[in-house]
């Protein structure tokens, strides 16, 4: 479709962010409108579930797959008018002028914008003379920049172009990306893909697009929407822009290391709750999934306990220091006092560098803490401080919002009311538990099935574990204990074929939910995670449920993200099913630092179902979002 579009970057396009829903506002050119009706125009709508809505958007761009071509997508906020303009263009291309492109846009865009106006069709030319002014200028830096090229390294760049057009399209393509000098010679050679090459900055199918109704941003490439305010559209205001390059420090190939249990005889004497029946908002995330008194279970000797942490310095409003040093006490406090003409970086670092180590101390992994911090510095550059209000509340303000949209679940976590829809198509509700080794998978899955019980639903156990010697014995205990059902095989099965056959008896007397215990794996162990990914694939459950402890720090990033990973990869399906849900467990025992739940939400975008919370079939809870994010900032 996109390809039939052929759209020549020469029209600027607007779309309405409305609560992740797309609405075209403005539409010079009549194809997006067409493409996000019939959503087949995916990649802004991805980008907006993707990154705006889940504060990623400090990536510095977001690359899109679709059958028969691919996509780079770039963006830029003007966070005081709240548009997000957005390129996109296909990755081959690989366009070296997008960023500076964007940054003139959004400039001489600011000048003409009038959120009354829907029509900017006088924008094209100013479009296509900037296009044409970014162009120039990639081309003179690449010239430059060739020039002061060791003779040497010219002429192996030269050797390598060759054996790069040799070796066919994907290194000739990055040969023309990174050689304008050569690039100029190619032109009116064909790519592979059919496309003309007529000349090195040629975009077949890119477009600009403006999202309306975002955060502010002064980056060209990285920066981060205010999605909160989506419906406080801006009425009006015209800002200046600064343009400031940002990229990811992070490191993602980045080992993470597992934070040690600190084991102890007693329990500490106090323990947030972080599963109130009642939320300040009504949120019924936080509802108590089973309480009180119930049996305890067998071969749950161990109470673990954890060192709690003292209580963090809470002012974050020191951060402020550095900019009253840098600017002067009076002026400092007279922008508090007064408002600030537009937040710059410099001011944010300060503040976001308390919220980051904050978030630390807390048991977020520091890649996260880091994004995260990277999202909400761009969804504030440039906006106006209020009056009275100080840098760091300001701050923390907009890291409060941004935890608590990372952590509202988007998709239903109602377990009851799919397994009743299940129940109506005469199907039992299947939830694989997967996860590493030790967490509490066959402990909580018990918990689930003590739940299920206490809500009337009939439940059968498949004793999936087929490879660590006791696993079924354990399972079988939970079993007779509750007086439920199981399903086992016994050991060095195929677990995918002894869960099929676990479906299928459950269908025969009619349970209403399979609890499926699998075995525990290394997210690194390959043939399990083939396995496991073989028995997702053969049963397709309703729901692949992520038992991690929250115990962990930077190791849940590691886990979560690796196990997504592999399934993808070792899946046989072309659309792999992933994790769809989380139990967190051994909540009990981490006092304050609950930042794996952020972490782990954060990773898979998956939200946290349940909550783990002793040993006892009854310590089962929902998450209480409000109180988690209270703590993650305390
Ligand atoms: N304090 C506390 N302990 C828990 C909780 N959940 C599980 N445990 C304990 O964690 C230990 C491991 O639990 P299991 O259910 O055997 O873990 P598993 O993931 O099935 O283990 P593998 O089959 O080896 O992968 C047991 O001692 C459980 O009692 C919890 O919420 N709080």
């Amino acid at each position: 479709m996109l390809k039939t579009a052929h759209l020549h970057v020469s029209l600027c396009r607007i779309v309405v962010l409305e609560l992740g829903i797309l609405k075209v506002l403005l539409d010079l050119e009549g194809k997006v409108r067409r493409f996000i009706e019939l959503k087949r125009w995916s990649p802004i709508d991805t980008l907006i579930r993707s990154c705006l809505l889940e504060e990623r958007s400090g990536a510095a761009s977001y690359n899109y797959d679709a059958p028969g071509a691919s996509y780079t997508l770039k963006w830029t906020f003007h966070n005081e008018l709240g548009l997000v303009f957005v390129a996109v263009y296909q990755r081959i291309l690989h366009l070296l002028y997008v960023d500076d492109l964007l940054a003139l846009v959004r400039r001489e865009f600011a000048e003409i914008y009038d959120p009354k106006r829907t029509v900017y069709n006088d924008f094209d030319e100013t479009f296509r003379q900037l296009r044409m002014e970014a162009e120039a200028r990639a081309e003179e830096l690449k010239k430059s920049k060739q020039m002061v090229k060791p003779v040497n390294n010219v002429k192996k760049q030269g050797q390598a172009q060759k054996a790069g057009f040799d070796k066919g399209n994907k290194k000739r393509e990055g040969n023309l990306a990174a050689d304008g000098g050569d690039a100029d010679k190619g032109k009116g050679s064909k790519l592979e893909n059919g496309h003309s090459n007529g000349n090195n900055f040629e975009i077949e199918e890119s477009r600009m697009t403006a999202v309306v109704n975002g955060k502010e941003n002064t980056s060209s490439n990285v920066s981060a929407f205010d999605v909160s305010k989506l419906q406080k559209r801006t009425k009006s205001g015209k800002k200046t822009d600064t343009v400031v390059n940002k990229g990811s420090k992070v490191d993602p190939k980045k080992k993470v290391t597992k934070k040690n249990r600190v084991w102890d005889d007693a329990p500490p004497e106090t323990k947030l709750d972080f599963t109130d029946p009642v939320d300040e908002v009504g949120n019924e995330n936080i509802e108590v999934v089973a309480a009180g008194q119930g049996e305890s279970m067998m071969d749950m000797e161990e109470v673990i306990s954890s060192d709690s942490e003292d209580e963090e310095d809470d002012d974050v409003q020191k951060d402020s220091k550095p900019e009253a040093k840098k600017k002067g006490w009076f002026s400092s406090m007279f922008q508090s006092i007064a408002g600030k003409a537009n937040l710059e970086k410099e001011d944010l670092e300060p503040a976001l560098k308390a919220l980051k180590d904050r978030l630390m101390t807390k048991n977020v992994a520091e890649e996260i803490a880091e994004k995260l911090c990277e999202s909400v510095a761009a969804s504030l550059e440039g906006k106006k401080l209020a009056s009275f209000t100080r840098v760091s509340s300001t701050v923390q303000a907009a890291m409060e919002e941004a935890l608590l949209r990372i952590l509202t679940p988007r998709r239903s976590i109602d377990i009851l009311r799919d397994v009743h829809a299940a129940k109506e198509q005469r199907k039992p509700y299947v939830v694989v538990f997967v996860g590493v080794n030790g967490v509490g998978k066959s402990t909580n899955l018990a918990k689930v099935a003590y739940w299920l019980l206490q809500h009337n639903v009939s439940v059968m156990m498949a004793a999936c574990d087929t490879f660590r010697s006791g696993a079924v014995e354990q399972l079988r205990t939970h079993a007779r204990r509750l007086q439920i059902p199981i399903f086992e095989k016994g050991y060095e099965k195929d677990p995918a074929i002894v869960a099929k056959e676990a479906i299928q008896e459950a269908t025969r007397n009619g349970s209403d939910v399979v609890l499926v215990d699998t075995a525990g794996r290394m997210q690194d162990n390959e043939p399990l995670m083939r396995a496991l990914s073989k028995l997702i694939y053969l049963n397709n459950p309703d729901l692949v449920l992520f038992v991690g402890e929250a115990l962990v720090g930077n190791d849940a990033v590691d886990q979560l993200s690796k196990f997504n990973q592999k399934l993808a990869d070792l899946s046989t399906s072309s659309n792999p099913r992933l994790i769809d849900g989380i139990l967190l467990t051994k909540f009990d025992t981490i006092d304050d630092k609950v930042g794996a739940a952020l972490s782990m939400v954060y990773i898979s975008g998956a939200p946290v179902m349940f909550v783990g919370c002793g040993q006892s079939y009854t310590d089962l809870k929902k998450l209480n979002v409000k109180s988690i994010v209270k703590t993650l900032l305390k």
